[in-house]
């Protein structure tokens, strides 16, 4: 059974504590193995990565197949329906234009001193996508990860995708065609991060990993932060719906196991003004979790992490939802902007009863690749900024020079760094004669 809380209950801040608290990802045992899992890809590289193939996805590689062929990538995309091929295209049409909108402009000016000020916004040379395929196959996620690099004009796009037991979904391939992706590479996990991190015999290494993943992927990129960057923590997949009582509660059950049923480390939290409505939601997805294909999953993810809570307004939603700050978070109310406006720290919002939040994982436009284990506080959903990086520039003129240079100097001697300030002290020498 999920948890069921009352906002205006004694206990309510011990038990909505233990709520956030809980560990779903950050677990110290995951971390020890994929610690192991890096030192042993960066001992060994590409043996390293076959074996660990082998063990987790029961795969049997060689360096020469690790990377897919043009010619598999090529077979596969002839095998997709043109009812498929038609839906991706339409997602990539739509991922591509709302990311368009995110290019970032460069700048330059010239202030009062005669100083030449700006900044200037470049591509990495080369990012590793991370696309999920251990427990369900995401060839949305190749759109999610590549559209994005592809606009800001990475030069190099390694794509890494787990085959469990050989199987990989055609749509992957072709969506990886579509998108513009230049290496595939049939590996997964923490070995597939370590590889892109650190590069193997085959693989060399990118600059920036990006992309979702379960409790595996997500410590291995915080571990090899610093090395690459990393866009985010994009771990097990969570949804939180604010609905009032003027809601289908089958819809919003299946909302909640849209989430639930990535993982069993998923999570799906209802947060409602009408305990009735609550009572409601929590029949149906009782119900729908009878015939769900991947009822073990949902079922697992919502009798472990799942939790109702009741509110007495829609202001203690807001204020519990940004203690949360969830990945995704519904607003199933007659008034969804009014209640947005209080919204401070979600991945994504997902506005009004018509807005299920498939469609943002889809279709909608924004990227899926969302922060999640409350790292919506100070992160945010993929974008283009994540494959660029920005430039300063600044040129002095002689006059320029002469009017702050004299600062420079003294706070130089305030630290004590003479070489800095006689730096500055040479060029005011020779321009005083
Ligand atoms: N936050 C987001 O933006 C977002 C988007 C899409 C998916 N997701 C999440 O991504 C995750 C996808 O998970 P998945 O499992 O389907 O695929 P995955 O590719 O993330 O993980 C599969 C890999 O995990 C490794 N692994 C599994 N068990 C292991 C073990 N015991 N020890 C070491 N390594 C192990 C294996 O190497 C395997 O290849 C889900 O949690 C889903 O909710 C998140
Ligand atoms: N909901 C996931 C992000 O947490 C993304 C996704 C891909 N496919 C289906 N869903
Ligand atoms: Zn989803």
């Amino acid at each position: 059974m999920p948890v069921t809380l009352n906002a205006a209950a004694p206990d309510f801040e011990t038990a909505f504590a233990a709520l956030l608290g809980a560990k779903r990802e950050d677990s110290p045992d995951v971390d020890a193995a994929v610690a192991d899992i890096i030192a042993d890809v960066r001992a060994r590289g590409d043996a390293a990565v076959i074996a660990l193939t082998k063990k987790f996805d029961r795969v049997t590689l060689t360096p020469e197949t690790l990377r897919i062929s043009a010619a598999e990538i090529a077979a596969a995309a002839a095998d997709v329906s043109a009812e498929d091929r038609a839906a991706l295209e339409l997602a990539a049409t739509r991922i591509r234009a709302y990311h368009e909108r995110q290019l970032p402009e460069d700048a330059e000016w010239t202030d009062d001193t005669g100083a030449t000020l700006g900044w200037r916004w470049t591509p990495v040379s080369a990012a590793g996508l991370y696309v999920p395929g251990g427990l369900a196959s995401y060839p949305s996620s190749v759109l999610m990860n590549a559209i994005p690099a592809k606009v800001a004009g990475v030069p190099r796009l390694a794509m890494v995708v787990p085959t469990p037991d050989g199987v990989l979904n055609p749509l992957v391939l072709l969506a990886a065609q579509i998108a513009g992706v230049d290496e595939i590479y049939r590996i997964g996990g923490a070995q597939a991060v370590a590889a892109l991190a650190y590069g193997t015999q085959t693989i060399a290494p990118v600059d920036k990993i990006t992309g979702p993943g379960n409790a595996f992927v997500a410590a291995a990129k915080r571990r090899v932060f610093g090395k690459v960057g990393i866009d985010m923590i994009a771990g097990p997949s969570e949804i939180l719906v604010i609905a009032d009582r003027d809601n289908d509660p089958d819809w919003i059950a299946l909302d909640l196991l849209s989430q639930a049923e990535h993982d069993q480390s998923a999570q799906s939290i209802l947060i409602t003004t009408d305990p009735a409505f609550g009572k409601a939601v929590s029949a149906a997805v009782d119900k729908r979790l009878e015939t769900l294909e991947r009822r073990e999953i949902a079922g697992a993810s919502w009798r472990d992490n799942g939790a109702i809570i009741t509110v007495p307004d829609l202001d203690v939603a807001a204020e519990l939802s940004n203690r949360i700050a969830p990945e995704h978070l519904e607003l199933c109310v007659a008034d969804p902007d009014a209640l947005s406006a209080k919204i401070t720290h979600a991945g994504a919002i997902f506005l009004g009863q018509w807005t299920p939040e498939a469609i943002g994982d889809y279709v909608g436009g924004p990227n899926h690749v969302l922060p999640t284990a409350r790292s919506a506080r100070f992160s945010s959903g993929l974008s283009v900024l994540d494959f660029m990086k920005r430039t300063t520039l600044a040129r002095m003129t002689p006059d320029a020079l002469r009017q702050i240079g004299p600062a420079a100097e003294r706070l130089a001697q305030s630290e004590s760094l003479e070489a800095h300030g006689l730096s500055v002290t040479a060029r005011l020498r020779k321009l005083n004669g």
